[in-house]
């Protein structure tokens, strides 16, 4: 039986998935995986118990994952599962920044009670009227899962797209419509476009990744939007950008206190992959990524750890060692298992960083004779054996 701790709420079509060899749990003390979707685990110490922990999302920087790799623990997202949901929220965003229905709406709920709404409306009108966005040039800051999407959408809407991602994958190279331009450094991105959108992960490197030295090569008047994370941009500065007119409007999915009072700064209530759509997608791939790990050691959409794959174990038994990447690591657990009389029928090892898993697949039964001196190598940081059912 494994035990699951979800610490957000986790959409019931994907916890349909576990059957019924699983329970949820409510306890940090005994759980083998934990699903989450923004919960912050910065404080949490993990119980030993823990095994795999699923962001059922894209975005990781809620999870101490340095801390997490060193216990052996598995980390894995669900990427592309809610791209669609945020995809879609950028257009609005978009919008929202180029038309001013926001202030259209709050004004019309000022004058509700008006006998003559209709002709007040038709007098009153342009004082909200905005710009379009076809032949408009946009920025695409990442281009993932997310960016992809958002930069196609926007070719489809006529606008001029700038896309500028320096590891972008091979798959998302392939998604990304032909007709995107491709810039090789964010100045261009800066100087060139009259939107901006942000579609990176929020780590050391991308910190107030929009800064004053950023805006001040803008155009005036820009439009920027940050589906992505609150921190890659710098408030301070942006604020200033604001009040010196570089930033016309600030679209976020991320409220700040710092800005939330402020006139052009729109906030959205992190509701980017608020779907009913994208919370099953992602539910349903973090559910099932748990459970293979569990069930057959194979790791997937890993962020930590390579991602390994031997389907069902056909043999008598599999043993899974999470440990660092370092040399002769092989060699040490081959030789515990030759002294065993255990022959080897099929073996997967691979790594990531500093970090690697192998997968064996042995002929014999598997005890503490073999588990215990495997732990004692140096560099081991969790052995598991799972069994054939
Ligand atoms: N508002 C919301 O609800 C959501 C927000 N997000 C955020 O959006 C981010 C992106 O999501 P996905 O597109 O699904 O992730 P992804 O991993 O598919 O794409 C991220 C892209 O950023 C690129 N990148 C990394 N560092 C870069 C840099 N310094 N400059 C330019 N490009 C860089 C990567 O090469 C990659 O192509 C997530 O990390 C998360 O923080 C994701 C999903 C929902
Ligand atoms: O997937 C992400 O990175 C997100 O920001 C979505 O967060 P959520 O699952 O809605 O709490």
């Amino acid at each position: 039986m494994y035990k699951i701790r979800t610490l957000d709420n986790i959409s019931q079509d994907g916890l349909k998935l576990l059957n019924s060899n699983y329970n949820i749990t409510e306890s940090d003390n005994d759980a083998d995986g934990i699903l989450l979707r923004s919960f912050k685990m910065h404080d949490m110490d993990l119980s030993p118990s823990v095994k795999i922990i699923a962001r059922a999302g894209a975005g990781v920087n809620n999870i101490p994952i340095e801390r997490y790799s060193e216990e052996g623990v598995v980390v894995c997202n669900t990427p592309g599962a809610n791209a669609n949901a945020v995809k879609e929220l950028v257009v609005l965003g978009l919008l929202l920044s180029s038309r001013r229905v926001v202030e259209g709406i709050k004004w019309v709920r000022t004058v509700k009670d008006d006998k003559d709404v209709s002709k007040l409306v038709e007098k009153e009108k342009s004082k909200f009227a905005g710009q379009e966005l076809t032949g408009k040039k946009l920025g695409v800051i990442g281009l993932g899962a997310i960016g992809v999407m958002v930069s196609n959408i926007a070719i489809s809407l006529g606008m001029e797209v700038y896309g500028y991602d320096p590891f972008i994958s091979i798959e998302s190279a392939w998604g990304l419509s032909c007709d995107v331009q491709r810039v090789l450094n964010l100045d261009q991105i800066m100087t060139e476009c009259d939107y901006i959108t942000l579609h990176v992960p929020l780590i050391e490197q991308t910190k107030n990744l929009m800064n004053k030295e950023k805006f001040a090569l803008s155009k005036n008047g820009i439009r920027l939007l940050n589906f992505a994370r609150g921190g890659l941009v710098n408030h301070n500065d942006l604020k200033e950008a604001i009040q010196n007119g570089q930033v016309h409007s600030y679209v976020t999915d991320f409220p700040d206190c710092d800005l939330l009072n402020m006139d052009n700064v729109i906030n959205i209530p992190h509701l980017g992959a608020s779907t009913y759509e994208s919370e099953e997608n992602c539910a349903k791939m973090a559910v099932s990524q748990t459970r293979d790990y569990l069930e057959n050691g194979n790791i997937i959409n890993s962020v930590n750890y390579p991602d390994c794959f031997m389907g069902m174990s056909q043999s008598k038994g599999r043993i899974a060692i999470n440990h660092k990447n370092i040399p002769n690591m092989l060699g040490q657990i081959s030789s515990i298992l030759a002294n065993q009389n255990i022959n080897i029928a099929d073996m997967l090892n691979k790594s990531k960083g500093d970090y690697a898993y192998t997968l064996i697949d042995v002929d014999s039964d598997i005890n503490g004779n073999v588990t215990e001196p495997i732990k004692a190598i140096e560099g081991v940081l969790r052995v598991r054996v799972i069994k054939k059912d």
